[in-house]
C-alpha cells in the first residue's frame, strides 16, 4: 500500500496516521472508522494555492463539498481560505451551521428546488451556477420576490468526453448537466440573464468529469471553451468576466493509475487560457476551479476490524470486514480499485491473496477485489487507503448499518468530527 500524507510505520509494525497508531484509533473509536489526515488536506490545498496562480489573471479555488463535507470540514476549508461549492440544501445547511461565509458559497445543481434556493438566498448566498432555462426564470422570480441580487455563472456543456468512468463523465453531448455550447438559442439564453435586474451574469462554468488523470482532457476543455467565449463575444456581444473550469483532478488509488502532475496541469491550464486570450484579443479577468476529490481522497483511510475469513469451494479467500458497500459503495458502483494493508502487520510479508468483502447481504458487497496481504486473523485491523472522497459522502444505511464515525488526526491528536450512528439514529425517523 502506498503511504500517503503523514502515514508511517511505527516500531511495533503498526500503521500510523498523523503520528497516531491506527490500531489505537480503532480501539478508541471503534470500527469501521473514517480517519482523515488533516495535515495532508492542508498540503493538498496548498498545492492548489501554489499551482493555480497567475500574474495576470485573478484566481479562486472552490472546494467541491460533495467529495466530503461535515461541519468540521467546512471550518477547515474556511480556515484555509477556500470558497465552497454546495449542490444541495443539505450541503448548504451544513455550511450554514458551520457559519461558512455565504458570499464564499457557490450554489450548484441541475435541479435546485424552490425550497433550496430560498434557503440559499435567505442565508445570503449570492453566487449561483445556473443549469437550465427553467432555473433562470426561477432564480429571477425568487430574487424579485425577496428583493435580492445574485451573481450568476451559466453552466455550459462543452461536449467533451473525458477519459474516465462513464458514470462520472459530465460533459458529453448527452450529459444531464448544463446547456450545450452548441445550443442554437445561446444568445437568447444569455440575454434572459443579462436582461434581469436581479441577476448579473459573470460568465460560464463547465466541468468535464471526475478522476481525470490526463492533462490533455483539461487542455482540450479550455480550447473548446475559449472558442465558445470568443464566439459569444462576436455573436451575442457578451464578454465573459469569469470562467469556472470545474474540478475533476484525478488522484492515485492504485498502481493502475498514471498520476496526474497537478502542478504542471494547473500551470498549463492557466497559460493556455492566457495564450488563447492573447491570440484572440479577449480578456478573462478571473478563473475559478472547484476540486473535491484531489483535496481529500488520499487524506482519508477507512479502518475495519477483520471478522471471519473464508476459503470458498471455488478457491477464493475472503476477508470479511465490519463495514463494506454501505461505507464505501465505489467498488460496487465504479469498479474502483483500492489499496489496503493490515494495520497491525505492516512489516509482515504479503503472502496471501484475498478478496475483502463487507457484511451486507449482497454478493457485490466487495471493498477490494484482489489484494495480497499477510495472513489475516480475526480482530486484525484492515486499513483501506484513499477513501477520503465520495465514501462518507456516499455512505448509506443499507441493511440498517450505522454510518461510521469520522475522526480528524493531526500531530498526535485526534478528534471526532462525526459521531458514529447509534441504533436509535437508525430508527429516528420511523413512525409506528
Ligand atoms: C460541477 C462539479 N464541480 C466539481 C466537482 C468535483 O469534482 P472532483 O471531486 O472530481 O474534483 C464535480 C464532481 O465531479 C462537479 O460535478
Ligand atoms: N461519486 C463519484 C464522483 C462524482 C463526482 C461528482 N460530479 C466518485 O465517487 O467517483
Amino acid at each position: 500500500m502506498n503511504l500517503h500524507g503523514t502515514m508511517s510505520i511505527n516500531e511495533m509494525g503498526n500503521l500510523e496516521i498523523g503520528n497516531i497508531d491506527t490500531v489505537n484509533l480503532a480501539k478508541k473509536y471503534g470500527t469501521p472508522l473514517y480517519v482523515f489526515d488533516v495535515k495532508n488536506i492542508k498540503n493538498n490545498i496548498n498545492n492548489f494555492k501554489v499551482g493555480f496562480k497567475h500574474p495576470k489573471i485573478e484566481t479562486e479555488i472552490i472546494y467541491a463539498s460533495k467529495a466530503f463535507l461535515t461541519i468540521g470540514m467546512c471550518k477547515l476549508i474556511e480556515e484555509q481560505g477556500l470558497s465552497l461549492d454546495v449542490v444541495s440544501g443539505g450541503e448548504l445547511y451544513t455550511a450554514k451551521k458551520a457559519n461558512f461565509p455565504p458570499n464564499k458559497i457557490y450554489f450548484h445543481g441541475n435541479n435546485k428546488t424552490i425550497e433550496e434556493l430560498i434557503l440559499a438566498l435567505n442565508y445570503g448566498v449570492n453566487k449561483i451556477i445556473i443549469d437550465n432555462e427553467y432555473e433562470i426564470e426561477l432564480v429571477n422570480y425568487l430574487c424579485t420576490e425577496l428583493d435580492q441580487n445574485v451573481e450568476v455563472l451559466l453552466r455550459v456543456n462543452p461536449g467533451i468526453e473525458a477519459h474516465t468512468h462513464e458514470y462520472i463523465q459530465t460533459a458529453n453531448n448527452d450529459s444531464k448537466f448544463g446547456i450545450s455550447i452548441f445550443n442554437e438559442n445561446i444568445c437568447d439564453i444569455i440575454s434572459s440573464i443579462t436582461d434581469s435586474y436581479h441577476m448579473t451574469l459573470k460568465g460560464f462554468h463547465y466541468h468535464i468529469g471526475s478522476q481525470i488523470l490526463d492533462e490533455v482532457s483539461f487542455i482540450k476543455g479550455i480550447e473548446v471553451m475559449m472558442n465558445f467565449v470568443k464566439k459569444i463575444k462576436l455573436t451575442c456581444s457578451y464578454e465573459t468576466k469569469e470562467l469556472n473550469l470545474g474540478g475533476g483532478f484525478g488522484v492515485y488509488y492504485s498502481k493502475e493509475d498514471s498520476e496526474l502532475d497537478l502542478n504542471s496541469c494547473l500551470k498549463n491550464m492557466l497559460s493556455e487560457v492566457n495564450k488563447i486570450s492573447k491570440e484572440n484579443n479577449i480578456t478573462i479577468p478571473k478563473l475559478l476551479i472547484e476540486p473535491g476529490r484531489s483535496i481529500v481522497a488520499n487524506s482519508g483511510t477507512t479502518l475495519y476490524k477483520v471478522g471471519a475469513t473464508k476459503d470458498t469451494f471455488g478457491g477464493k479467500s475472503f476477508i470479511f470486514v465490519d463495514g463494506g458497500m454501505a461505507d464505501n459503495p465505489r467498488t460496487a458502483l465504479y469498479d474502483a480499485i483500492y489499496e489496503g494493508a493490515i494495520a497491525n502487520k505492516m512489516t509482515n510479508e504479503n503472502t496471501n491473496e484475498y478478496t475483502i468483502a463487507g457484511k451486507c447481504c449482497e454478493s457485490g458487497d466487495i471493498v477490494i477485489k484482489t489484494i495480497t496481504l499477510p495472513k489475516a486473523d480475526k480482530n486484525d485491523i484492515l486499513a483501506v487507503a484513499s477513501t477520503g472522497a465520495y465514501n462518507y459522502s456516499m455512505a448509506s444505511n443499507y441493511n440498517r448499518l450505522r454510518k461510521p464515525a469520522v475522526v480528524f488526526v493531526e500531530n498526535g491528536k485526534s478528534k471526532v468530527v462525526v459521531k458514529r450512528e447509534t441504533y436509535d439514529d437508525i430508527i429516528r425517523n420511523d413512525t409506528l
